[in-house]
Formats: structure tokens, sequence, C-alpha cells
């Protein structure tokens, strides 16, 4: 086996062993685990990216800011890349999150390629999720909203990745939403 399916292996590893007590929103209560994987996935499969530091950043966007990992944990393990990565991807959960939400925005264009990928993947999953089900205590304008503002960072992100973008788009034109 090569040497990145180790990597890849291990990094997966890691990350559901950090989310093991974790569930999504909807009403089955979904591993969380579930989320990074098909973020990773979404960027493989359908992005085309075959950077092995992205799709291990992918793996890991989650755990520093819901789980008790840190920065230096990613660094000493996965080394300085996807460290920085996962750290550029990472919302300051100390912040009110009117106050995190609209930090999202104004960071996004200013984010490396790298974490840019990411972002793209992350809202494509998070929106077709919303989509598929409604997180528990959700109202419809809730999701409607959540759908608005990620187009407003996606606008931030543009010219990373076409494909994403377009199926991105397609989203938001689907709710009114585009910008
Ligand atoms: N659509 C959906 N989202 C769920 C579900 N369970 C957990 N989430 C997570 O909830 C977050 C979006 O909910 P919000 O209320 O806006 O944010 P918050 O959790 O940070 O307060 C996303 O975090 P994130 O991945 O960090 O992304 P971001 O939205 O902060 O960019 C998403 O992954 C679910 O069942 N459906
Ligand atoms: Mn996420």
């Amino acid at each position: 086996m090569d040497s990145e399916a180790v990597l890849l292996l291990e990094t997966v590893n890691f990350a559901a062993e950090k989310h093991r007590n974790q569930r999504r929103k909807d009403a089955d209560g979904t591993p969380y685990i579930n989320h990074p994987i098909g973020v990773a996935r979404i960027l493989s499969h359908e992005g085309g990216v075959t950077d092995i530091e992205v799709l291990q950043a992918a793996l890991l966007h989650d755990t520093v800011e819901d789980t008790d990992t840190t920065p230096a944990e990613l660094e000493a393990k996965f080394g300085p890349t996807v460290a920085r990565i996962v750290e550029e991807v990472t919302d300051e959960k100390s912040l009110p999150k009117q106050e995190r939400k609209r930090l999202q925005v104004e960071h996004a264009p200013h984010c490396s390629r790298q974490a840019k990928l990411v972002k793209l993947a992350d809202k494509l999953y998070n929106l077709r999720d919303l989509n598929r089900c409604t997180p528990v205590g959700w109202t419809a304008e809730r999701v409607q909203e959540y759908f608005v503002w990620a187009s407003e960072v996606v606008k931030g992100l543009k010219g990373t990745n076409p494909v994403l973008e377009e199926k991105l788009e397609e989203l938001f034109r689907q709710r009114g939403a585009q910008f």
C-alpha cells in the first residue's frame, strides 16, 4: 500500500477518535465523523483534489473547533502545513456566534488556496445536509439564513475550484440566495 493511503488512514483514525462521542444535529444523531469524511470525499471525488495535505486537513477540519485537539498536537502528528490549514478554517469559539459568522465572511478571501478548498467542501456538505433534513430545533428561517450566509462566505472563495463552486451556486439558486 502506498504511503499516502497509510497517511490518510492514520488521519481518519485520529479524527474518528477525537469525534467519537459527537453526533450531528439531525434527528437520527448521525455520527459526527460522517461529516469530515464526507468533506474529504467531496474534495477527492467531486473536486478532483489530490493534494494529500488538503485531504488530511479536510478530515481534521473540525477537530480543533469541536474537540480537545490543539494545533500543536496536529503539527506534531501531521506537520505544519496540515496544522495551518486546519487553523485557517477554525472559528474562535469564544466569540459570540454573530461575530464568528461575520469573521468567516471577512476572512474567506484572505485564506490560502488549500484552506479555501476545505471551506468550499465544508459548505457544500453542510448545505446538502440541510436539504436532506433540518437539524433538530432549526426553523425554516434559520435554514434559509444559513444558505444566505454561506453564499456570502462562498463569494469570497471564488476562483478556487470551478466544479465545487458551480455545485454551490446551483444550491444557492434553488434557494434564491445567490449573490
Ligand atoms: N447542516 C447540518 N449541519 C450540522 C449538523 N450537525 C452539525 N452541524 C454543524 O453545524 C454547523 C452549522 O450550524 P450553526 O448553528 O450555523 O453553527 P455553530 O454550530 O458553529 O453554532 C456546521 O459547522 P461547521 O462544519 O463548523 O461549518 P460552518 O457552518 O461553521 O462553516 C455543521 O457542520 C446537521 O445535522 N446538519
Ligand atoms: Mn465542518
